[in-house]
């Protein structure tokens, strides 16, 4: 049966099976599940009745012919390693890890290899998976993987050498703009007799605002700011301080982010 098997249900595992089956991309008979913990598979068994859940990874390889490999990029050798006998090679592998190759899945696996960077805000239909595919990709393969994360939120193409820039932006994005919107909150809070959560909600409003705003206009980061920034104003003191000591933060971070990119599947 052309079944899509999910290996992992973590966060990543978990969020793919509510949004394919929450969007009707897929029905439950139509997804199998694997997963380490006893606890996950029966999490998942729970959360939609009729799904199936395969004992072993190999179970799930035999049954299904998309294969998504939703575990840490250190499990990936190993469980690519341990289905590839029960496969019989023209399946597609689907890997959402971040930092392994197209050649070292393809060593693993000489077939149908796609790269995948889903991103956690598609759990409520918002952000951008990118999709990269691999040399042996057919064009059923290319479709079906794309028609099924467009159910999800928006799909980018994007070649291997952008993948690790493009991560940080899309996938890694929501962690580092929730650090940004609860430094700003906490900051505020502490300055002031504003409780920490009335802060908190200003500020995540403020910013999915900011967002739909430069989206919808299409304005500028920098006019944005000279609209909201007064001259001799407010907003004026507090850009300034950014722009004097961001870039370098900024650039630390991607910095350490790549640096971490190129070693996590070691
Ligand atoms: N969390 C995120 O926002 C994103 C994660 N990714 C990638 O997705 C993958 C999964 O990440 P998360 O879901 O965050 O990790 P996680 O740690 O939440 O989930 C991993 C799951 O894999 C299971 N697992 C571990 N070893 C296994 C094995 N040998 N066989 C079967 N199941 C096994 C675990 O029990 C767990 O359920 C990673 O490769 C990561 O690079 C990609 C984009 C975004
Ligand atoms: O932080 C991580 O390693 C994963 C990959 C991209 C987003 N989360």
């Amino acid at each position: 049966m052309d079944c899509v098997g999910i290996i992992g249900y973590g966060h990543m595992g978990s969020m793919l099976v509510n949004g394919f089956l929450a969007s009707g991309a897929l029905r439950v008979d139509e997804v199998v599940v694997a997963s380490r913990s006893r606890e996950s598979r029966d999490a998942c068994a729970g959360a939609w009745p009729g799904i199936g859940i395969a004992a072993t990874n190999r179970e799930l390889a035999r049954r299904c012919r998309t294969i998504i490999l939703a575990v840490r990029p250190r499990e990936i050798r190993g469980v690519l390693n341990e289905i590839v006998s029960v496969m019989d090679g023209d399946e597609q592998i689907v890997s959402l890890a971040a930092g392994i190759s197209l050649d070292d899945l393809e060593g693993l696996f000489p077939g149908s290899v796609t790269r995948v960077v889903p991103t956690v805000t598609s759990a409520v239909g918002q952000g951008t998976t990118l999709i990269c595919h691999g040399r042996q990709v057919g064009m059923h393969d290319t479709l079906r993987v794309e028609g099924l994360f467009s159910s999800i939120g928006d799909v980018v193409l994007v070649g291997e050498d952008d993948l690790p820039a493009a991560t940080i932006l899309s996938s890694c994005g929501p962690g580092l703009f929730a650090a940004i919107i609860d430094e700003l909150a906490g900051a505020t809070a502490r300055a002031s007799g504003l409780p920490p959560d009335r802060a908190l909600m200003l500020a995540t409003e403020t910013v999915a605002a900011t967002a739909a705003y430069l989206r919808e206009t299409g304005e500028a980061p920098g006019d944005l700011i000279e609209r909201v920034a007064t001259g001799g104003g407010v907003t004026e003191a507090g850009v300034q301080r950014l722009r004097e000591r961001l870039p370098g933060v900024f650039d630390e971070a991607v910095a350490a982010m790549l640096q971490r990119y190129g070693a996590v599947g070691k």
